[in-house]
């Protein structure tokens, strides 16, 4: 009998009461009670997922790790499987720690796996109309729209020549000052997406346009950082007076929501005033203002600005973190750079740059590339859905509104698809796109959520990457002796991550590559 109700007996019960509905409205009824009855024992009878055992009441709360968590999450994978289930207090998690899983669940069945979790304080600080932040609802549909025309796969190949056009400039530049190639890796990567975005060419590292978008992403990151905010976990606390003391955070997240605020539309404004004086550059705020032809509300108009602001949220640390590992793998793989060089020069010679039209003819560097999205994703842990309804997978029952996390690291390191995971090889794509879409796949997303400029940003990374094997060589710095000083793989925690240790040299790979790049930037600047 226990069985019956556990496996659908619930409904069989309603299915009798309704057969007997003839025979008496009193039976029927009772009949319905217990099969309402049932249906609730079903719930709580089917188990969650496997997980750590936690404590009572707090559950697991005090074992969900702060720093690196991907680590402890796959070391859960090695004993609980490819399903984890975590509890605190009372909100469920669930760590998906293989592609299979997350393709069944956050793609298969993305209907109702496309929701975000919530922040308070996101929300307070006006982070909360983001894109990335927004429940899976009418906002969210109109603003991704507008990010999806723009980088479709008809649109992206407009976009080669910007893309260029800064790694070019980028490999200048770290060849002149190779001690300040973070912050110009910074500038760059940003000057691609205001372009693209609202047809602005930065003028440098100081321009306002990018600073205070800047500084308002530092903001973000403050603002959704879990377990700052007592707010977070007691919603009610955003209502009290701004006077009482233990309520400051009201204030911050007010300065918060200000400079966002200047941050989204200023570029905006600045686009649209272009646009009205007829002399704009082809890019995302235009042509989204051209389709509107006029006839825009207020609504339109917010979800346009907070569509185009996603772009740099969305792309500059991701785009940044890339490189930052390519480059530490290049000083701690120097056979796999010589060999990608030697690629660039057979293929590309050595009378002209790369372009990203080389993409097909350059199998060695997509393969690097691909190897770089998987020996340290950006984003170890994805960014995190949350599940509209209850969900039964594999037997086990997933609970409304668990938070769900895609383990992109263990899957990218699972050593049963990735034969020793931690070394930097590309050769282990055996030079098949396919593989190398498998592992590029996961780094960009999954389901409804997936990142939208997924292309987009395949075309920065790849011009950065042969620009720079075609006209530098990355090498480690030696210390007094001349001994090579190799950076430890360590990263920084959080949603995007970087190698804590960006510590290389760059010089010019030659005369003539050299020549090259001033040749062509002293004709387009
Ligand atoms: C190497 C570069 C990048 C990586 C690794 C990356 C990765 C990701 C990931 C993992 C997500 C979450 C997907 C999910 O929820 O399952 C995401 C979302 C997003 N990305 Fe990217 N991204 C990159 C570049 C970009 C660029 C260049 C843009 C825009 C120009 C962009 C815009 C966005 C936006 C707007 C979202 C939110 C989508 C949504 O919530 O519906 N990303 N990205």
């Amino acid at each position: 009998m226990v069985d019956v109700l556990a496996a659908g007996g619930a409904s069989a019960l309603a299915v009798v009461a309704l057969q007997v509905f003839q025979s008496g409205p009193l039976v029927a009824a009772l009949l319905a009670l217990v099969a309402y009855f049932a249906s609730q024992a079903t719930r709580t009878r089917r188990a969650y997922p496997p997980g750590p055992r936690g404590w009572p009441i707090i559950r697991n709360l005090l074992q969900i790790p702060q720093d690196n968590p991907w680590f402890a999450y796959s070391a859960w994978a090695d004993t609980y499987g490819d399903v984890v289930h975590l509890e605190a207090l009372s909100d469920h998690m669930v760590i998906l720690n293989t592609a299979q899983a997350a393709k069944d669940l956050l793609d298969g069945r993305s209907a109702i796996y496309s929701d975000r979790p919530g922040s308070v304080m996101a929300d307070l600080s006006g982070f909360g109309i983001e894109m990335p932040m927004l429940s899976y609802n009418d906002e969210w549909r109109r603003q991704r729209k507008i990010v999806a025309q723009s980088f479709n796969s008809a649109m992206i190949p407009r976009y080669y020549p910007i893309q260029e056009h800064e790694a070019r400039r980028l490999a200048r530049g770290m060849l002149e000052r190779p001690e300040t190639l973070v912050s110009q890796t910074k500038t760059r990567i940003a000057a691609i997406i205001m372009r693209v975005t609202y047809g602005y060419t930065v003028k440098g590292e100081d321009d306002p346009m990018i600073t205070v978008p800047f500084a308002a992403m530092d903001n973000f990151s403050y603002a959704t950082e879990p377990g700052v905010w007592m707010v977070d976990f007691i919603p009610q606390l955003q209502y009290l007076p701004r006077w009482m003391p233990g309520a400051s955070f009201l204030a911050t997240a007010e300065r918060f929501r200000e400079l966002e605020h200047k941050a989204s539309w200023s570029p905006y404004l600045w686009c649209k005033q272009k646009v009205q004086e007829g002399s704009e550059e082809a890019c995302l705020v235009a042509s989204a203002l051209s389709q509107f032809e006029g006839k825009m509300d207020d609504e339109d108009e917010a979800a346009l600005v907070w569509a185009a602001s996603s772009g740099l949220g969305g792309g500059l640390d991701t785009n940044m973190s890339t490189i930052f590992t390519f480059l530490l793998a290049m000083t701690r793989y120097p056979h796999v750079q010589a060999k990608a060089q030697a690629e660039i020069d057979e293929v590309v010679g050595t009378e002209r740059l790369p372009s990203i039209t080389d993409r097909p003819s350059l199998p060695y560097v997509r393969s690097v590339i691909a190897e770089v999205f998987r020996w340290y994703p950006a984003t170890p842990l994805g960014l995190p859905h949350a599940l509209r309804q209850d969900d039964v997978y594999k037997e086990h029952l997933l609970p409304k509104s668990s938070i769900v996390i895609p383990n992109v690291w263990r899957m990218t390191h699972d050593p049963s698809v990735y034969p020793a995971p931690d070394e930097f090889r590309p050769e282990r794509f055996g030079g098949s796109d396919g593989e190398m879409k498998k592992a590029t796949d996961l780094v960009f997303g999954f389901g409804r959520r997936a990142c939208p400029g997924a292309q987009f940003a395949e075309g920065s990374i790849f011009a950065i990457v042969a620009t720079i094997l075609a006209t530098c060589t990355v090498l480690p710095k030696t210390d007094g002796q001349g001994a090579p000083i190799i950076p430890a793989m360590e990263y920084t925690s959080g949603i995007i991550v970087f190698p804590k240790h960006i510590v290389c040299d760059i010089k010019p790979r030659s005369q003539r590559a050299q020549e090259l790049l001033e040749d062509y930037l002293s004709r387009s600047e």
